[in-house]
């Protein structure tokens, strides 16, 4: 056939699979195009042909809000967002997504997230694609982060914060200097989860640095996994070639969290923190959890619990710092819960900050205006099909709610979804409340959802309660707005703050 070709045409051979590849290239984009299921859903004409309009999107590092105004203005629940890929906008759609059971399987985006650990991926809770191999890994250490164990727990969060508080303190309440409060909250976060996890500071606080370089490391490897995960084949390519595996066999964040596992197991303890508890499940459960498996815990707790909190909670002080009288609603319920006693050396219990109202609302708000997750929190249809917003997607089509797009949907937060009013969670209809509580999405939902959701939830409830206790803030530039950039998780920059102390030092003062 193709030697004919060559004869009739006089054509050299490249020439003719110049052509042909032309051509396969051209039907492939053709079919992409016109991929039943996918064809009749709106979305940027670029991105029915190829996955790189998604990636030169995702890549200028404002994706959410390339969603929001998709759904907006196509005024539709589906937006197609690549050849094989919708963005969903429906409070429905989360049960079946995302609920138990319901077949809905995480995508090679989460693949890309596997890091190298002695040249092989290390697969984890968050990144791997086997349900099976998930509930295997999920039921040995469930319960170390359940709301029951958290009183374990509230003693490495309040020794973190009171050194916290005071490095806020000799730093910039007694200087008058500007301090980068985005910047701390971010060292905060990793040294209480180092707390908790090995217990000891990983000495962010301490050193005002970033310890073994593993925030830039995180911050590249996030920027790598949301980029390279909207085409996730050139992962293969890249960070998986053999040479790269070669060349860095394991993984800095790996690495870091190796060196604490193997330095516990060179001196034993019997230490109640994550580490401790991870060991034990190795003797409990020694057909499941091994020593690798140990790495693979304590790396998630790192990876995935601190700079998701950092985020949370900067987006909880900078929407206060800006709305004057939300702060002092605030300052004042805090005030009335602590009374006479230094809230520095006597903090807030969880069980007193469950009480607060105020307090929960703020914290739930800040998380809808700013969830931590600004890409698709990306599924697998099962193969049988499924309807979604009233549109039957064919198998294997890749689907997912990213949590900007429905905590700005206005049918389920109102008319201001776009302004951070923490009230909207105290005066919501309990029907409607329902249906708010369905669309939140900043911990995930179903199967799958944050299995360090209450971990995180213990430590804002209890740190943001101190920080506007001790210290009064105000922005460097009140007219200002901070710069986000979204690289799977949205980091802001430019909460920079003057502190003043308000009550911090009470006790020493009452001497
Ligand atoms: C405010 C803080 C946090 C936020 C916003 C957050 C957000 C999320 C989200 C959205 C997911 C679901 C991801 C998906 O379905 O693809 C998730 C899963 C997960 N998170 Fe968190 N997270 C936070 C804190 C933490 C903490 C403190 C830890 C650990 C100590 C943690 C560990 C995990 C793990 C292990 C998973 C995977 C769970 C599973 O698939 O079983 N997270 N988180």
């Amino acid at each position: 056939m193709i030697s004919d070709i060559f004869k009739t045409t006089n054509l050299p051979l490249w020439a003719v699979f110049v052509l042909i590849l032309s051509a396969g290239f051209l039907a492939n984009l053709f079919l992409n195009r016109y991929k039943p299921g996918l064809r009749s859903i709106p979305g940027p004409f670029l991105a029915s042909f190829t996955n790189l309009w998604r990636l030169i999107d995702v890549a200028r590092g404002r994706h959410q809000d390339t969603l929001i105004n998709l759904h907006r203005k196509y005024k539709s629940k589906l937006v197609r967002i690549g050849p094989n890929a919708v963005s969903v906008a429906d409070p429905d759609a989360v049960r079946i997504i995302y609920g138990l059971k319901t077949g809905f399987s995480k995508t090679d985006f989460y693949k890309v997230q596997q890091n190298l650990s002695e040249g092989r991926p290390l697969e984890n809770l968050f990144n791997t694609l086997r349900d099976d191999f998930h509930a295997a890994i999920r039921r040995p250490v469930a319960n170390a982060y359940s709301l029951t164990s958290l009183l374990r727990y509230e003693p490495f969060v309040d020794t973190t914060s009171q050194f916290f508080l005071q490095r806020l303190d000799d730093l910039y309440a007694s200087t008058g200097r500007v301090c980068d409060l985005g910047t701390w909250l971010q060292y905060y976060a990793f040294d209480v989860i180092g707390e908790m996890t090995f217990s000891k500071r990983l000495g962010f606080l301490e050193t005002a640095n970033d310890v073994g370089g593993i925030i830039a490391d995180l911050e590249w490897r996030l920027t790598y996994f949301a980029w390279c995960g909207q085409m996730p084949f050139l992962d293969k390519f890249l960070v998986k070639s053999p040479i790269a595996v070669r060349l860095v066999p394991t993984n800095n964040v790996v690495r870091f969290t190796l060196g604490q596992v193997n330095e516990r197991l060179a001196h034993p303890s019997d230490r109640q923190d994550f580490l401790g508890i991870f060991l034990k499940a190795k003797e409990e459960f020694p057909e499941v959890v091994n020593d690798r498996q140990v790495t693979s815990y304590s790396t998630t707790n790192v990876f995935a619990g601190s700079d998701t909190t950092a985020i949370s909670l900067r987006s909880a002080i900078y929407h206060l710092l800006k709305d004057p009288p939300k702060l002092r609603k605030l300052v004042a319920e805090i005030d009335e819960v602590v009374g006479d006693r230094d809230c520095v050396q006597q903090p807030i219990s969880f069980a007193e900050a469950s009480k607060m109202p105020y307090l929960q609302a703020v914290i739930k708000e800040a998380m809808r205006i700013h969830p931590a997750v600004g890409l698709l929190i990306e599924r697998y249809v099962p193969p049988a099909g499924c309807e979604i917003a009233g549109t039957w997607l064919p198998g294997g089509t890749k689907v997912g709610i990213n949590p900007w797009v429905l905590h700005r949907n206005k049918e389920v937060y109102g008319q201001d979804a776009d302004v951070f009013r923490p009230e909207r969670w105290l005066e919501a209809e309990p029907e409607r409340l329902k249906v708010m509580e369905r669309s939140f999405l900043a911990f995930g939902s179903g199967s799958r959802t944050c299995i360090g959701r209450h971990i995180s939830m213990l430590e804002m409830t209890k740190v943001i309660p101190q920080l506007l206790w001790a210290f009064e803030f105000e922005l460097e530039n009140p007219k200002a707005t901070w710069d986000l950039r979204n690289y799977w998780f949205v980091r802001q920059t430019g909460l920079r703050v003057f502190i003043r102390r308000r009550k911090y030092g009470l006790s020493e003062q009452s001497h």
